[in-house]
């Protein structure tokens, strides 16, 4: 897929913060832009005080990173900028050099549909210093927007307990392209299709829709309607009830049913979208029962998010089908996920690389040193424990996984018991990627598949049960170590 090129029609090497390029010229400037760095991409807490975060949007990484160099016109745009006092912000040497830039940065991420939790590598990037650096702003963006509509959805998908949910986010996302990633990645995150017509072309998603209130208020009455839908989709006639009097629009939706069944068709669906869901899908399913039209689906739409889908199953609401629009595509109770981008080592002069952290007042802003990947412990298919650790400690039988904000809370795993898989996966090596991309019903499947290892106390929507994440011992030594050699030990006054 090329869906950022196809989309921009261009490189989007300078959709990034100012600061990347001017890190990168000082870099450039001071000798250091080809020292060999490496960077991770965490977050650090679930959103939406979930249990678990689902991850998406390395398939527009890797786009971005495969068109990853600097055309003419953003060379020309570059050379033209200008410090406050007037004078040129880089020199041309130093857009000759970017104009020769070659992507050649290794990349290892989880995959998308992957269920990942807070402080693990998402995303690690091993390479030249500067490229390291550029790719800051655009990976956050890209992986944050999507990774967070994919658990939204995921949540909202466990709440709707296998019925099918359509996303019908388009008219209230934020502008097309928070529209086109999040059809995308609500159908990563399990929804079933999305009303976005152009994201079904783009990502291969099902699309699917019914139909306004305006079709209704076009006709004298609300059978009329009724009579011309069915007659121009005889084969998929699902009705909206609601516009005048539900129970009413019930009542009209099956004379309709009967005439379709005169002809050898039947009426799919109906659709309610307003008032109290419960009551009006019950009555109806009471009515189509009655009607002998048991096989006829409910779809029910109306600001519905996870909460009120879980409330309307414990009412026992008679919905077959959810539409989720609003809250779905703006992540409306969390509106965006915090994930950054941290240097976690750096090759030092002689050539040997080096942990680097970041300390803060903050403990959960620190970050995890080193050269580190993550390792998913499971037993009998059961997720039991992630472990991050550094890549060149020599696996042991038995480990101990220390939480990274809290020593206190710990782990032991008997790894000679138990499987272990490595999370991160190569994407790119030098520049050249060597992951074979899924399609994205495959993606999408990939998420059942990983949310179904988890135990479903870590999935309830509401103060899950927090899964075991750690630091191996020698990372944590690692880390502490740097901790306490980085920060000052006395008490500031
Ligand atoms: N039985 C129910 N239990 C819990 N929440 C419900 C139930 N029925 C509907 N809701 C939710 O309550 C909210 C009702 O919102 P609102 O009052 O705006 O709807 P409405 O009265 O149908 O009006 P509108 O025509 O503006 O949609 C929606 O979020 C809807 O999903
Ligand atoms: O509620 P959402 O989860 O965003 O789902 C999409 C909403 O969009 C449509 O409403 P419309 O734009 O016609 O407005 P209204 O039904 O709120 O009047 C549809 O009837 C749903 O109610
Ligand atoms: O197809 C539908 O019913 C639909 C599509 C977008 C928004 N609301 C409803």
């Amino acid at each position: 897929m090329k869906i950022t090129r196809d989309l921009y029609q261009g490189s989007l090497t300078l959709l990034t913060d100012y600061y990347q390029f001017t890190m990168a010229y000082a870099y450039w400037k001071s000798g250091k832009a080809e020292q060999e760095a490496v960077f991770s991409l965490y977050f650090r807490k679930n959103p939406f005080q979930s249990g678990f975060t689902v991850a998406a949007g390395l398939d527009y990484v890797i786009d971005y990173c495969r068109n990853f160099s600097f055309q003419e016109p953003d060379l020309r745009y570059l050379l033209e900028m200008r410090n406050p006092d007037g004078s040129p912000s880089f020199e041309t040497a130093f857009i000759d050099y970017l104009r020769e830039m070659e992507f050649r940065c290794d990349i290892d991420a989880v995959e998308e549909g992957e269920v990942v939790f807070p402080n693990m590598p998402l995303v690690r990037v091993k390479g030249p210093l500067i490229q390291c650096q550029l790719l800051e702003t655009p990976l956050l963006n890209l992986i944050n927007f999507q990774t967070l509509i994919a658990t939204k959805a995921a949540r909202i998908v466990l709440a709707a307990k296998g019925d099918p949910v359509l996303e019908f986010g388009l008219r209230r996302a934020q502008g097309i392209d928070g529209a086109l990633a999040a059809s995308r990645a609500a159908y990563i995150g399990g929804c079933s299709s999305t009303s976005n017509v152009m994201a079904g072309k783009l990502f291969g998603i099902p699309v699917a829709g019914t139909h306004a209130h305006s079709w209704i208020m076009s006709f004298e009455t609300e059978l009329e309607a009724f009579e011309a839908y069915a007659e121009s989709f005889p084969d998929n006639t699902v009705l909206l009830v609601d516009t005048y009097d539900t129970l009413n629009g019930v009542r009209n939706a099956i004379q309709v049913a009967e005439k379709l069944k005169a002809n050898g068709k039947s009426l799919k669906g109906i659709r309610i979208d307003s008032g109290d869901l419960a009551y009006f899908s019950n009555k109806a399913r009471e009515m189509l029962e009655k009607a002998g039209l048991n096989a006829v689906k409910i779809v029910a739409s109306n600001d519905l998010d996870e909460h009120i889908i879980t409330s309307l199953k414990l009412q026992e609401a008679s919905i077959d089908v959810w539409g989720v629009g609003t809250k779905l595509v703006t992540a409306y109770d969390q509106p965006a996920l915090g994930a950054v981008y941290k240097m976690s080592a750096m090759k030092d002069s002689k050539g040997d690389w080096q942990p680097k952290i970041k300390v803060s007042q903050q403990s959960i802003k620190i970050n995890v040193p080193g050269f580190h990947n993550v390792k998913r412990f499971t037993l009998n298919g059961k997720a039991i424990g992630d472990m991050i650790y550094l890549e060149d400690t020599a696996s042991k039988e038995t480990v101990t996984i220390i939480d990274p904000i809290d020593p206190t809370r710990r782990k032991r795993i008997q790894t000679d018991q138990v499987e272990a898989k490595v999370l991160l996966v190569p994407i790119f090596r030098k520049g050249q990627k060597v992951y074979h991309r899924p399609d994205l019903h495959a993606v999408r499947q990939n998420t059942f598949d990983r949310l179904a290892q988890f135990d479903k106390t870590h999935k309830r929507l509401t103060n899950p049960h927090i899964y075991p994440v750690g630091l191996e011992e020698t990372l944590y030594e690692v880390r502490t170590n740097l901790v306490l050699k980085t920060k000052p030990t006395e008490i500031a006054d």
